[in-house]
């Protein structure tokens, strides 16, 4: 956790804060294509949250990094992703929860509190490794792509 290296995105923002943390699921993935995998296992996740923006909350947080970790740990730990049918589904390819999909789930989760808080920092990237030697990363890039057309 401590010393990694990760991938920087390009965003036009005063401030940018990175939350790592950990935590521990099982899932399958419901595909004949999925080998192994189909079956169920666990693993311990790894994220890294970044977040960026310009206004500080009445805190002096972009935004709090507690509430970061706390927002997909409380939900997943210790859980069957597939069992989670408000953000995964068995039968859509899209919604199993591979680390792709689990990626763009925690950044859609992110950021949708973040559209909440008053000084409304934004979500720009999600670096979730799901094991020593497999992560994914999901940047919005439809925000990005209008950050750069309005920012930088
Ligand atoms: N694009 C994806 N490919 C795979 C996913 C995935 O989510 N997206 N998931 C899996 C399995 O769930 C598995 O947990 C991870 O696979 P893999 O990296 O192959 O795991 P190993 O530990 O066996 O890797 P080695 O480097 O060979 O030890 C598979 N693919
Ligand atoms: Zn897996």
């Amino acid at each position: 956790m401590l010393q990694q290296i990760y991938p920087q995105v390009q965003h036009p923002f005063s401030y940018e804060l990175n939350k790592d943390f950990q935590f521990a699921a099982a899932h399958y993935v419901p595909s004949d294509k999925a080998g192994k995998c189909q079956r169920v296992h666990g693993h311990t996740y790894f994220a890294n949250i970044t977040v960026a923006g310009d206004k500080l909350d009445e805190t002096g947080f972009l935004v709090n990094f507690s509430t970061i970790k706390q927002i997909i740990h409380d939900r997943f730990d210790h859980t069957l992703l597939n069992e989670h049918e408000d953000y995964f589904n068995n039968e859509v390819p899209n919604l199993f929860p591979t680390t792709e999909v689990v990626a763009r789930t925690i950044y859609e989760m992110i950021a949708e509190y973040l559209a909440s808080t008053e000084n409304k920092p934004v979500c720009v990237q999600v670096f979730l490794r799901e094991t020593p030697t497999s992560y994914c990363i999901y940047r919005p890039v439809e925000l990005l792509r209008q950050l750069q057309g309005g920012r930088f």
